[in-house]
């Protein structure tokens, strides 16, 4: 420890050694020695843990990098878990309103909108017309020319009746060989008119010519045709009892000869 030299000659001298205050004077100077002794201690030590601290500083700098990273990871994951969720939700919910083979509206689909329209029209009087389609003598088409020569006809008169449709109509898939279609705001003329042209349209249909198919061969065919049955949604009854007018008049259609309208 360096020793002050000023103050140790002092303390050497012999001539103060009688000086009363000097036991307090040489008191105070061992005790600040021991001070800076102490001080000196705490400055290495504190030294020490400034490395130590520095190291522990970038180890944890490190370990909280990584862990960032891993929650970022996780963020990600969550986030693609997440939209996969919402795309299978999507598609689930899709999939339990539309029908598989002709990607049409199916029928709980077409019920509820039917729901929808009757409680319109209890508070507005908004009309709407119900088509029943049937394609005619399909048990044939099957039996003669197979089952997925069946399925695909199903699909090209599908798309035929949608394109025919207005977007604001529902062209549903009411069950095997049968369409539901549902015209709101028109009025029944108007409404028979349009299925007139799909029929005409349906009819029109070049099986023979180039229609894309796997190996099916199309050329068999010669013509679909369809029945159906149309009436207005009227004051004071359920859709069912539209539906089952509706299905009256398809059966009229059908004992009329078939690749006809009828009304009731
Ligand atoms: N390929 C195929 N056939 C179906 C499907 N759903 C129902 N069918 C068939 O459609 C046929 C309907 O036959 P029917 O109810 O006798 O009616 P139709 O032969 O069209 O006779 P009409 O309606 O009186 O003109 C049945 O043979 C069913 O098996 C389907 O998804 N794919």
């Amino acid at each position: 420890m360096p020793q002050d030299p000023e103050i140790e000659r002092i303390l050497q001298d012999p001539k103060l050694n009688d000086n009363p205050l000097m036991p307090v004077v040489k008191r105070l100077y061992d005790e600040t020695q021991e001070h800076k002794r102490q001080l000196q201690k705490l400055m290495r030590i504190s030294d020490a843990f400034d490395g130590l601290t520095f190291q522990e500083n970038s180890e944890l700098r490190e370990q909280f990098g990584k862990q960032l990273r891993r929650l970022q990871k996780i963020a990600r994951i969550s986030d693609m878990y997440q939209k996969n969720m919402v795309d299978m939700n999507e598609q689930l919910e899709y999939h339990a309103q539309h029908d598989l083979l002709t990607d049409l509206p199916n029928r709980r689909f077409a019920i509820n909108r039917l729901k929808e329209l009757e409680a319109i029209y209890q508070r507005k009087q908004t009309p709407f017309c119900l088509a029943l389609i049937d394609i005619d003598h399909f048990k044939a088409i099957n039996d003669k020319f197979g089952h997925e020569l069946g399925d695909m006809v199903l699909k090209v008169v599908a798309k035929v009746l949608k394109k025919g449709a207005r977007k604001t109509d529902v062209c549903s898939r009411w069950g095997g060989e049968e369409f539901l279609l549902i015209v709101p705001d028109l009025a029944l003329e108007s409404a028979e008119q349009m299925v007139e042209r799909i029929l005409h349209e349906v009819r029109a249909i070049p099986w023979q010519t180039h229609l894309p198919g796997n190996n099916l061969d199309f050329t068999v065919i010669n013509e679909i045709t369809f029945s159906a049955g149309m009436t207005v949604f009227q004051t004071n009854e359920s859709f069912d009892e539209t539906i089952k007018r509706a299905d009256d008049a398809l059966y009229q259609a059908k004992q009329a000869g078939r690749n006809c309208i009828r009304i009731a």
